[in-house]
């Protein structure tokens, strides 16, 4: 499903809710949702499917809206978990009735083990060695093939669970969110900049912001001192955030701000005080390498113009920043 603003939502809401009650539809979240996207006209395809129900039984039954809810609206990424939780489960099975099929086989070596144990202790064991002795080549030879079996299951079982990690990896980077500070990384950005930038009117402000001189603090504290500073920049930025702000780590230092109903004097006027802010912190390094104090971030902001696609505002806003950076660091640019 797509995040709308709430203003958008409830727009699309005040004209889905009178058609389900004209089409006497139970008000169930698969309903919502089905009659949602069919006002927000998500997909034509969808729409025509709940047409060509509608004119041929009247109404969308609650079975038709679950089925369209799955075919349409389930993302990618939660079917890709579903397919992946069930191959992980049949994995799990297959393992453990390879287990219990060793357990069984160990059980039946360790019974010819103790059956001829208990030969050999006998007084005419002597009359039994022969037979002993092939009773014990059998078992063994057994056992042999069925730990042969036993780690080809497993290591079958090992090559799914590696494709499975390489899967849920590739999955893992596809989605939204930037793994070293939990923000939106640029592709959320870029989602969350198509979902607002329809309904702003001229009031939506990206600001985008890098540390400076990252490099420098990486050679002088320490690589690992620098991406605490990237950890605790994006603490105070998500701490510090505007109500329906959205913040995203782009890369390396490199933020972003969407700030939604926010001309451009309000939105420089908040980078401003993000960076006074950020300019009194001190961060001290565990390692004992050094205090970084006065931390410097310098900010391109831009504001978006008439019909202005994301890509279009992001690059303006990140040639703002370049100017900034050319102006000597730690300030704001803008138009
Ligand atoms: N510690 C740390 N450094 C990173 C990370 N990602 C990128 N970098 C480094 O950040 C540095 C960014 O350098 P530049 O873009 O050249 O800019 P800068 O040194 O910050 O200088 P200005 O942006 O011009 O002020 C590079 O040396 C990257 O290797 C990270 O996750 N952690």
């Amino acid at each position: 499903m797509h995040a709308d603003s709430p203003r958008q939502a409830n727009a699309i809401l005040k004209k889905a809710v009178p058609l389900m009650r004209k089409m006497d539809v139970a008000p169930t979240p698969y309903n919502y949702g089905i009659w949602y996207e069919y006002v927000r006209q998500t997909s034509p395809k969808l729409n025509q499917l709940v047409d060509a129900t509608i004119g041929r039984l009247g109404s969308l039954p609650s079975f038709v809206s679950k089925e369209l809810f799955h075919q349409f609206l389930v993302s990618e990424e939660a079917r890709f978990n579903s397919e992946h939780k069930d191959r992980l489960e049949a994995l799990v099975q297959d393992v453990s009735l390879s287990t219990q099929d060793m357990k069984t086989n160990l059980q039946s070596l360790e019974s010819v083990v103790s059956k001829s144990r208990k030969v050999l202790s006998r007084a005419d064991r002597d009359k039994h060695l022969d037979r002993v002795v092939s009773f014990l080549d059998q078992g063994t030879q057994k056992a042999l093939q069925d730990a042969e079996q036993f780690t080809k299951d497993i290591s079958r079982v090992n090559r799914e669970v590696a494709q499975l990690k390489a899967e849920l990896e590739e999955i893992r980077n596809n989605v939204d969110l930037d793994p070293l500070t939990q923000l939106f990384n640029q592709k959320g950005l870029e989602r969350q900049l198509y979902s607002l930038i329809p309904s702003s009117e001229d009031d939506l402000s990206l600001l985008i912001l890098d540390i400076d001189h990252l490099k420098r603090i990486n050679i002088n504290h320490s690589r690992r001192a620098g991406t605490a500073l990237i950890c605790y920049v994006a603490r105070i930025l998500q701490n510090r955030k505007l109500e329906n702000a959205t913040v995203a780590r782009l890369s390396g230092g490199t933020f972003a701000i969407v700030l939604q109903d926010a001309t451009l004097d309000f939105a420089i006027e908040y980078a401003e005080i993000l960076r006074t802010h950020l300019n009194k912190q001190r961060l001290k390094s565990r390692n004992g390498a050094g205090v970084i104090d006065n931390i410097q971030v310098s900010f391109g902001v831009a504001t978006i113009i008439g019909q202005e696609t994301p890509a279009n505002l992001i690059a303006r806003a990140t040639g703002y920043l370049d100017n900034a950076k050319r102006a000597g660091r730690n300030r704001i640019a803008s138009r």
